[in-house]
């Protein structure tokens, strides 16, 4: 059910000691070798490896082996996926063997990450985020002439079996269809590939596209100002969940933490907790770090105010959090944070849409930032269009969350 939720439920665990007690973990259950969960398609694999190096390179001394196990949600992409309670379908159970000490922590895509966690477990790191926005690939016959949206012709069809790009798509461009793909992204662009497919174009992360070594696939980026199209919660970024009695892993995880990413993704998961009350919904996000020139004075910058002069927002995309800082000069991020969402009806015809920034000085205030967004949106009638969504869901069938 759509609704608003308490903001202090479980979460990420964050309100709870997300960072372990300053006391030395008890020596005998002091181990060296760790290990780390995932799923198995190539995605799951590759971002798994990505951690590792990144423990690795933090911890010479310790020993990481890296766990790719099928899941239910992998071996049932066929049957109905409202089933299932669809977001913890992919995650569940390597949680359960998370839970049984058999793991040690699970590599996620942060966007597939539920946003209420079981009790015992908590979101130990966020790494560092890759390019958050979603991208369009058009299929080769007619990328010579359609190199964006708007180019493809009336009644294309654009394969993505997500509710947050159906709606978001809907509302800018109402010449196009969609249809279902399903699959690993080497699945769906071979679909979209094939000659006698009905798509004309699929819509992908462009993360996990540039993760499996296929950004030369995308034919544009999209985001708020190319496409009016925000970009799920998380996306782009990778969770590491672990278990709240495991002082160690926690210890270890925290040492290949993005603060910054960490903050921005609190946020977001916050705002999505907050309105998402158990099922899926159409929740587009955009977030950055404002950066200044020269000196910032202190003002403090609450929800909804007039950032001032010195800060402005980077040109494009949201993404480049705290890299790209080559070339920039005296410019460098601030602490404070700049929320753009919005939740769209299934069809398109009704938005709920806000920006907020924040001084963003902890964790906590991440989490709060979040909650109140979503405060925002309820006021613009976010909740009156999740409401509809619910009821609608009967006859929604599945979709993937993305
Ligand atoms: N829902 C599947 C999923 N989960 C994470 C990614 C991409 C990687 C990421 O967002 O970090 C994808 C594929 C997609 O949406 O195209």
């Amino acid at each position: 059910m759509a609704g608003l939720q308490d903001a202090s439920k479980v979460g990420d665990g964050i309100t709870e000691t997300s960072i372990p007690a300053s006391h030395p973990p008890d020596k005998k259950s002091d181990k060296q070798t760790f290990h780390i969960g995932t799923r198995q398609s190539i995605l799951a694999r590759v971002q798994a490896d990505i951690v590792l190096q990144d423990l690795r390179k933090a911890w010479p001394n310790h020993t990481f082996e890296v766990h790719a196990m099928s899941t239910t949600g992998d071996n049932n992409q066929k049957t109905a996926l409202h089933k299932f309670n669809e977001k913890a379908l992919w995650t569940q159970e390597l949680e359960v063997l998370l839970q049984k000490g058999e793991l040690d922590l699970i590599v996620h895509s942060l966007k597939d990450m539920p946003t209420q966690l079981p009790i015992d477990l908590q979101l130990g790191a966020v790494t560092k985020r890759a390019d958050a926005r979603d991208a369009l690939v058009v299929k080769p016959s007619i990328a010579s002439t359609c190199k964006s949206l708007a180019d493809l012709p009336e009644n294309s069809v654009v394969g993505t079996s997500s509710l947050r790009r159906i709606a978001q798509l809907k509302q800018h461009y109402s010449h196009l269809k969609f249809a279902d793909v399903r699959g690993n992204i080497g699945t769906r662009l071979a679909k979209l590939d094939n000659p006698e497919s009905e798509y004309s174009a699929i819509i992908l992360a462009a993360a996990g596209l540039e993760r499996v070594g296929m950004t030369s696939r995308i034919t544009t980026y999209l985001s708020k100002n190319e496409g009016g199209m925000l970009h799920a919660v998380g996306q782009g970024a990778l969770g590491i969940e672990t278990r709240k009695d495991d002082a160690q892993t926690a210890k270890l995880v925290a040492a290949i933490v993005d603060e910054k990413t960490m903050r921005m993704t609190l946020a977001e998961r916050s705002l999505m907790r907050t309105l998402e009350g158990g099922c899926s919904v159409p929740i587009g996000v955009e977030t950055e770090w404002i950066r200044r020139k020269g000196v910032l004075d202190s003002q403090d910058v609450g929800v909804g105010a007039k950032p001032a002069e010195d800060y402005h927002k980077l040109s494009g995309t949201a993404l480049k959090t705290s890299g790209g800082e080559s070339g920039q000069g005296a410019e460098d991020e601030t602490d404070v944070l700049i929320m753009h969402a919005l939740v769209v009806s299934l069809e398109g015809d009704e938005v709920a849409e806000t920006e907020a920034r924040r001084r963003i000085a902890c964790r906590e205030d991440a989490d709060e930032f979040g909650w109140e967004v979503a405060q925002q949106l309820v006021q613009k009638g976010a909740d009156k269009i999740l409401q509809g969504i619910s009821l609608n869901r009967g006859i929604i069938g599945g979709q993937d969350g993305a």
